[in-house]
């Protein structure tokens, strides 16, 4: 069972939710690079449990121990990179009538088809979202790697329980200006993350309300990568959209991603999708973003854009039915534990991390002919 991606960089996760520990194994990072670690921690901490009402209870650090790929002068030095985060706060217990009835909506079941009684159950195993956390690892830093070249990565939540913050100003390049402005308010705010702040108060009472009627709420996660050199990926079956997807489909309850004008497109004219080219000083270049950035597979240098659905958790407090797995006889099941009562905040900067991995992995493995990604100075 490979939890495995990448070509040219490829990441590796590894643990369960309540095993000793989690971490990730990076093979393929650019060597001579100092990881910042006090803004990989802001970055972890962005994602990590504990953060309040909107989030499950569970605290940790989930600060990364490096064990390879760093040298004496505290750069990556071109082996494989694997960082461990210790599980210090599992409480196994509240899984125990899981063990035997799986919830309606998360991998209990599966896991049981699968492994028949043999799998690590607790905390949701290796399906746990806490598996995201050695993925911001490895995103984390590629985040600042791809930083040095001048391309910026940032996710917002677009929805949440049908709350509506500003979309990002990716769709004109007469916009550039503002979408840096928008990343830059995005990059200073405090509490949930949204362009608009007053979107993000609505959306906590939304959530709140959720949880004290024993629920749960799902929501969209937008994300843009500005400043890729245009040429980048290829064509079928390892495009910019394959790996992407590939990458954001790992995140446990992520169930839908588009590009661009995404679905939308299935439903306007040629002439309102297509976007025109207009011949600028740096050469041609799209006038409108419905692609994406992407065309082909392949980077147009116009913001990558992607929004993914995030379904709402499925361990809600309220008694669902369920089948006993020894018995094969029905039982309504109660799940117990510390639960987010919505996923989607908790995924914002998953998004950047799999949408970082995976563009520096397309730079790596498919650049344009003659220019091959190198650091640039941090
Ligand atoms: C950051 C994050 C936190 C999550 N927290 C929870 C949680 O507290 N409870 C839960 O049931 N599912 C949670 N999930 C989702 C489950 O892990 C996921 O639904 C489950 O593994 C099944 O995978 P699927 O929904 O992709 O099919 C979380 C996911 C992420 C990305
Ligand atoms: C710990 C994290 O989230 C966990 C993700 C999760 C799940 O089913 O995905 C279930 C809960 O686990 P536990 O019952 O052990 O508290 C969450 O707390 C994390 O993301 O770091």
């Amino acid at each position: 069972m490979p939890s495995t991606f990448g070509n040219a960089l490829r990441v590796t996760v590894f643990g369960q939710s309540h095993s000793e520990a989690i971490g990730c194994v990076v093979e393929g990072l650019p060597s001579g690079f100092a990881i910042d670690r006090e803004r990989l921690s802001a970055f972890m901490a962005r994602r990590a449990p504990g953060q309040g009402s909107w989030s499950t209870p569970r605290r940790e650090a989930d600060e990364p121990e490096f064990v390879s790929g760093i040298n004496h002068d505290g750069r990556t030095c071109g082996a494989p990179l694997a960082a461990v985060i210790r599980n210090t706060n599992t409480r196994s217990r509240d899984y125990d009538n899981l063990l035997s009835v799986p919830r309606p909506g998360h991998a209990d079941f599966t896991a049981w088809e699968k492994w028949h009684g043999n799998q690590d159950v607790p905390g949701g195993g290796h399906f746990s979202g806490r598996l995201t956390a050695p993925l911001c690892v490895a995103g984390g830093i590629v985040i600042q790697m791809l930083k040095t070249r001048g391309v910026r990565v940032r996710a917002h939540l677009l929805r949440v329980a049908g709350v509506e913050d500003e979309p990002f100003r990716a769709g004109l390049r007469t916009d550039a200006e503002l979408l840096s402005q928008q990343i830059d308010a995005l990059e200073e705010r405090d509490g949930l993350p949204t362009i608009d702040p007053d979107a993000g108060e609505r959306m906590l009472d939304a959530i709140d309300a959720a949880r004290r009627d024993l629920d749960s709420v799902g929501g969209v996660v937008e994300c843009v990568a500005c400043g890729l050199p245009a040429g980048v990926g290829s064509p079928m079956f390892d495009g910019i959209e394959n790996l992407v997807a590939r990458a954001a489909f790992g995140i446990p309850a992520v169930k839908g991603i588009e590009f661009g004008s995404g679905f939308a497109a299935a439903d306007v004219r040629g002439s309102e999708n297509n976007d025109p080219f207009d011949a600028t000083p740096d050469g041609p270049a799209p006038r409108t973003n419905n692609a994406g950035g992407i065309l082909g597979g392949i980077t147009t240098g116009a913001p990558i854009l992607f929004r993914m659905a995030v379904k709402p958790t499925s361990s809600i407090s309220r008694p669902q039915d369920s089948v006993n797995l020894a018995t094969g006889k029905p039982e309504v099941l109660e799940v117990h534990g510390r639960h987010d009562p919505c996923i989607a905040p908790r995924a914002v900067p998953v998004a950047e991390a799999v949408c970082a991995l995976s563009l520096l992995d397309a730079w790596l493995s498919f650049p344009p002919e003659g220019e091959q990604f190198t650091l640039g100075t941090n």
